[in-house]
Parts: structure tokens; sequence; C-alpha cells
């Protein structure tokens, strides 16, 4: 039995994320999803809750194969401190899957195994660059899966970004 922990920010979720996860399904039995930055929302770096992330991906994963367990998880103020609050918030895992160079560091000096996932269409899948299209009013929706493009919906998502992005 093989577990992985893929973590993110998922803001949103997207095809970049969808294209790594369909590769990670193929390598383990089960998959923890970690929700980075829980506690974050309504700013223009973080605009959805933790909330409304677990909705994005619990449906965009509605077919996947194999268990998943979506888990939010706030930032604790010491980095030292990070794989051990992790652990304590998710299912045991063998291997962690992440590109991000602060999450590979610590998890490396924990003595867990960190894979990065080869990088998928990254000009236009980055959570950065979709905000940026959603703030301007630009075409958003090829970028994200239809099931988290329903649910940006739903929660007014892109008048809320653009509500933020004013100035007073
Ligand atoms: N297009 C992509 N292809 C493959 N992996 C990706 C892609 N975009 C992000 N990832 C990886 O997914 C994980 C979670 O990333 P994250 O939620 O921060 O998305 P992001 O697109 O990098 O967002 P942001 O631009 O807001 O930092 C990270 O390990 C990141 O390297
Ligand atoms: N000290 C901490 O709380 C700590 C340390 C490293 C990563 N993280 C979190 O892990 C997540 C990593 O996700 P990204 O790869 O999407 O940035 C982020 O939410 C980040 O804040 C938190």
């Amino acid at each position: 039995m093989k577990r992985g922990l893929y973590v993110g920010r998922f803001q949103p979720y997207h095809n970049g994320h969808k294209s790594v996860i369909e590769r990670i399904a193929d390598e383990v039995d089960e998959l923890i999803i970690g929700i980075g930055s829980a506690e974050i929302s309504h700013d223009l770096r973080h605009p959805f809750t933790a909330g409304e992330r677990v909705l994005m991906i619990s449906r965009a994963l509605k077919d996947i194969k194999i268990p998943v367990y979506i888990i939010p998880l706030e930032d604790v103020k010491r980095n030292a401190l990070w794989v051990a609050h992790v652990k304590s918030m998710t299912p045991p895992f063998d291997i962690v899957y992440t590109g991000n160079p602060l999450v590979i560091e610590l998890f490396r000096e924990a003595g867990i195994r960190v894979t990065s996932p080869p990088m998928y269409r990254r000009e236009t899948l980055s959570g950065t660059a979709i905000r940026a299209r959603m703030v301007a009013g630009e075409a958003w929706e090829e970028c994200v899966p239809p099931e988290v493009a329903d649910v940006i919906r739903e929660i007014h998502g892109i008048e809320r970004m653009q509500q933020i992005a004013k100035t007073d």
C-alpha cells in the first residue's frame, strides 16, 4: 500500500494540477491532497476559501479510481515545525509530490521521499496567470476543469476578485 501526498494552494485548482494528479494516481494506491494556506482567502493571491477549494477539487475528481482525502492545512509560523503539523493532520504517507522548493527542502530534511512532477503547459496553466485573467475579465474557463468553472461561477468568484482588486 503506497499513499502519496500532493500539496498546493490550488488558487484555483487548474488543468496543470489535474494532469499531475492523473499521473500520481497511476503510481499510488491512495492520494492525500493537502490544501495549503487554508486559513487565507479573499485576497488576490488567495481568492478562495479552503471550503471552496475542497468543493472544486472534490467535484473535479469525482471519477478518480483511487481513494482521495482532501485535507485543508493551515500555515504555521515556524517552517521547522510545518512537516510535523502536516503529519498531524493527514493519514500516514510514503511520498510527497511538489514542485515548491521550500516544501521539497522541509520534507527531505524530515527524511520523507519527495518527487517533483514535470510542469504541464506552465505558460498558461499557473494559478498566477489564471487569476490575472480573471481580474482582467479575460477568458479563464479553458484553464480549469469544467466542474471548477461551475464552482467559481456559483460562488461569484470573478466578481469577488474584481471587487477586491479595486482601489479605495
Ligand atoms: N502547469 C502545471 N503543471 C504541473 N504542475 C503544476 C502546474 N502548475 C502548478 N503545478 C504544481 O502544483 C503544485 C501546487 O501548485 P499551486 O497550487 O501553487 O499552483 P500554481 O499554478 O503554481 O499557483 P500560483 O501561480 O498561485 O503559485 C505545485 O507543486 C506546483 O509546482
Ligand atoms: N510554515 C508553513 O506554514 C509552511 C511551510 C511550507 C509550505 N507551506 C504551505 O504549503 C503550501 C505549498 O503550496 P504551493 O506549492 O502551492 O505554494 C502553501 O500553502 C504554503 O504556505 C507552509
